[in-house]
Parts: structure tokens; C-alpha cells; sequence
């Protein structure tokens, strides 16, 4: 995709379907207002929420308030005008005529714009179940006759390969690959981008990140709360659809792969899918799945089969580990354990890796068994540390645990 030009005055429609969603809500809407406030937006850009449940602006913009980390000072009238750009459309997802009427939507606005000319926008923030519906329906009735399509669908993008291959002849029946977006928005994160600037731009990192001196590498997704917003998408996919195989995989990549030939989507992407090829199929033995029960000692803290809206036999695992490997020159012999779950001891989303022990003699080191790690965590708040051994102060040569924190937030200069 083209980086947005502010300046552009090309009609824009941006579509997000399945708006009433926790999704568009939390994540989207305030995305969408963020680049609006920082005039980041082309300026004929419209916004159209399609769903089943009716929205009004009116209402709708209290329900996505709380998360757009308005300024009270600063932002009111802008936030205002934002809201007029919006506009809502109640429709179902198998109805051609609903298609049709949002057509129409787009139609009026992109002509008040004076536009005949005008770019497409459709971000799916909607559970697979309803992907083939509205997948046929927008390809048929709601694409640009002029200008830019693209397609935006968010994961998991099936329960397994033997659903998924439908979905993706569909796909690419209604769409040209060009305006396919198959998103993981864990790539977008600063921290995971910093995995990429770190190793790359750094020699300390880029000449140590393989099997002559890493350990093994952990990544952990960890979570306090249990299973209770989409909870029925929940169970019918479990952890390891939920976060394995898109996010924490996505960070395996990134931990992983080669520097690409350049910083191109294309090369970006070939490189990551050189890593998932070479992840050799993990045998069961190296994979743990489990479901949390009731705590013993704070009863509040339900069994996930306890709660109301999960059936009482569900075998859906919240907790997996899987330990891979890759077959690389650079990796193999590495350990990569993944971890996840939900209603956990603390909530924790991070990449660890570990260094092999150094053989060291200094005095009482013996007890101070600590490897090198190199830590980049995504929550509770963006960190980059590396864990060092350091003298202690005084005459004795004792060692102690040091870290060397990286700062990575905006004040950083
Ligand atoms: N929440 C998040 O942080 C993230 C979510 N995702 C993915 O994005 C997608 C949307 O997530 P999220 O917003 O949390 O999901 P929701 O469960 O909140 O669903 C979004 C909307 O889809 C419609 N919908 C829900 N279930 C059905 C159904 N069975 N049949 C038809 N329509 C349905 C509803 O709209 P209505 O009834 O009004 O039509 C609902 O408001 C999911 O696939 C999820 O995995 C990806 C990354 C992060
Ligand atoms: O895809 C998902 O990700 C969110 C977590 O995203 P984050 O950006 O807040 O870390 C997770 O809560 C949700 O279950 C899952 O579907």
C-alpha cells in the first residue's frame, strides 16, 4: 500500500465491517481517529461502520470515547468534525441488496466530494464465520469501478488448512492479490519492530543472534483476565488459533529471520515466510495444552468451564506451550518456546532471548548462575533490557545481576 499522502484529495471510503465489534471499538476506530487528529488521513477520506446492530454516530462515538485517549484540552473540536465523517450503515452479511444500499452510501459521499474517482477501503473486523458472505458480497457489489480496492481481513482466517483453502479460493476468486490484506497487527507494534531495528542495525546484536550463542528463545503471551470478551469465538478456537499462530509466530519470525535483501514488503515478507517454512513440525511430545480450573486459594477466580457462557464440556485449551525448531544454519539446535494463556498469575507478552552460561571464575559467581538475555517486552508497558553480570561495588571481585535498559519510548532521542 502507498504511504497515506494527507495531501491527496482523492475520495476515500474506508469501510469496517462488523463494526459494533470489541475490535473496531477499541482498535480500529481509535486508529482511525488518531491519524484524522494528526492530519494523517487523505481528506476525502469517509468512514462507514457495517453491521447488523443499528449505530448512530451520536451513540456510537461514546461507546469508542473511552479508548481514544482524547486530550479534554486539545482535541474536542477536532474529535467533533471527525464524527461527521462518519457514517453508519445497518446491514446483514449474506443480504446482496444490504451491499447494495452501502454501495449507495459510498456513492453519495464520494460524489459530494466531487469525486467520480475514489478508493476503497474493506477492514473485515468480523469473526471467519461470516468471511465467505461478505467476502462474495463486496467483491460483486462494492468495489471501486475506478479507483483502489483493498480488502483488509483479520485472523484467524479459519479454523484449520482444510477451511481455510475455501476461503482463500474465494478470496482470490472476488479480489487480485494486490488488494488482499491478511493482517497480524503484532508486526505493527513498536516493539516487534524494534526486534528487526535492534538486530539489524546493531552488530553487537546482529553477530550474536544464532545457535553459537543463544541458549533458546522464549516468547510468552500471558494473561490475567479469563476468557469472558468474544467468548464463543474464544472456544471454538482456543489459545493456540487465538495468539500462536498468527502473533507469537509472527514474533518467532522476527526473532529469527535473516536480514532481508531490503526493507520492501515484498523482502519483509519473503523473509518471514523463509522462517515458517523452515519451522520443522513440532512432535507432540514437545507440546503441553491445558485448561484453567478453579484456584485453590481465591475462589473468586473460576474454572473456564464454570463460567456461564462456556459449555460445561468444553475442551478448549487456554494454556499451551510448544517448543520449535528451526532447521537453519543459524538456528538449529536453538530451542523456541512459545507459551500462552489466559487467566494466568500476571499478564505479560514478551521475547526473551537467552544467552549460553559463560564459564566464569569470579569470586561467589558460582551462585549467580545468570545467562545473558536479551528481553523485549510488549506489556504491561514497552521495555528493552538486556540482563549483564556487573562487579559488585567494593574490593572483593563479586559479581551481581545488572540489566541495561533501553529506553524506547517518544522522549527517547
Ligand atoms: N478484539 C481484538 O483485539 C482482536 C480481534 N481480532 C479478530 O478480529 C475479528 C473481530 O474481533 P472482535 O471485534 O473482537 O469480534 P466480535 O465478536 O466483537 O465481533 C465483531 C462483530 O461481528 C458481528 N458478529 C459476531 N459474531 C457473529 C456471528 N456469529 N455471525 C455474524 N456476525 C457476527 C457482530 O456485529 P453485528 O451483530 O452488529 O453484525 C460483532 O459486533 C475476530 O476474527 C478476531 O479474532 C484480531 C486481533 C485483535
Ligand atoms: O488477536 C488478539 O489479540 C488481542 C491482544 O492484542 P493486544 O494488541 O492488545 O496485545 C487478544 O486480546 C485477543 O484475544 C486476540 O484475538
Amino acid at each position: 500500500m502507498q504511504p497515506i499522502d494527507p495531501n491527496n484529495d482523492t475520495a476515500t471510503s474506508f469501510v469496517v465491517l462488523g463494526a459494533s465489534g470489541k475490535l473496531a471499538k477499541e482498535k480500529i476506530f481509535p486508529a482511525l481517529w488518531a491519524l484524522y487528529r494528526d492530519n494523517r488521513l487523505p481528506q476525502g477520506t469517509r468512514i462507514f461502520t457495517y453491521c447488523r446492530t443499528k449505530l448512530h454516530t451520536r451513540t456510537f462515538r461514546l461507546t469508542c470515547a473511552p479508548y481514544m485517549d482524547l486530550d479534554p484540552e486539545r482535541d474536542p473540536p477536532k474529535f467533533n468534525i471527525f464524527w461527521t465523517t462518519v457514517h453508519c450503515v445497518q446491514g446483514q452479511y449474506d443480504q446482496a441488496d444490504d451491499y447494495v444500499a452501502l454501495t449507495e452510501a459510498m456513492v453519495r459521499q464520494e460524489t459530494k466530494h466531487n469525486q467520480v474517482y475514489a478508493n476503497r477501503i474493506f477492514y473485515l473486523a468480523l469473526p471467519p464465520i461470516t468471511f465467505d458472505h461478505v467476502t462474495l458480497n463486496l467483491g460483486r457489489m462494492c468495489k471501486s469501478p475506478l479507483g483502489c480496492t483493498r480488502i483488509v481481513v483479520e485472523k484467524p482466517f479459519a479454523r484449520n488448512d482444510l477451511t481455510f483453502k475455501p476461503y482463500q479460493t474465494l478470496l482470490c476468486q472476488s479480489f487480485k492479490e494486490s488488494q488482499i490484506y491478511m493482517i497480524d497487527h503484532y508486526l505493527s507494534k513498536q516493539i516487534s519492530q524494534n526486534l528487526f531495528g535492534l538486530r539489524f542495525a546493531n552488530n553487537l546484536w546482529s553477530e550474536t543472534l544464532n545457535n553459537r550463542h543463544v541458549a533458546a528463545v522464549l516468547i510468552t503471551w500471558k494473561c490475567e483476565k479469563p476468557v469472558k470478551d468474544h467468548a464463543e469465538y474464544f472456544n471454538f478456537y482456543g489459545i493456540i488459533r487465538d495468539v500462536m499462530t498468527n502473533h507469537m509466530m509472527q514474533l518467532l519470525a522476527l526473532v529469527a529471520m535473516d536480514k532481508p535483501y531490503s526493507n520492501t514488503i515484498d523482502d519483509l515478507r519473503d523473509g518471514r515466510l523463509k522462517i515458517f517454512k523452515d519451522v520443522v513440525t513440532p512432535d507432540m511430545g514437545d507440546v503441553i495444552i491445558g485448561q484453567y480450573r478453579r484456584s485453590e486459594t481465591d475462589p473468586e477466580k473460576m474454572g473456564y468451564t464454570e463460567h456461564s457462557y462456556i459449555p460445561k464440556d468444553s475442551m478448549t485449551p487456554t494454556f499451551a506451550m510448544v517448543v520449535l525448531h528451526i532447521k537453519s544454519r543459524r538456528w538449529s539446535g536453538v530451542p523456541f518456546i512459545l507459551r500462552a494463556g489466559q487467566a494466568m498469575n500476571d499478564t505479560k507478552i514478551e521475547v526473551r532471548m537467552q544467552y549460553k552460561s559463560v564459564a566464569c571464575d569470579e569470586g561467589n559467581s558460582k551462585d549467580l548462575d545468570i545467562r545473558n538475555e536479551l528481553v523485549l517486552r510488549l506489556v504491561p508497558f514497552e521495555e528493552i533490557f538486556m540482563r549483564l553480570r556487573l562487579k559488585q561495588p567494593g574490593e572483593e571481585l563479586c559479581l551481581k545481576e545488572a540489566a541495561l535498559n533501553l529506553r524506547v519510548d517518544e522522549r527517547d532521542t
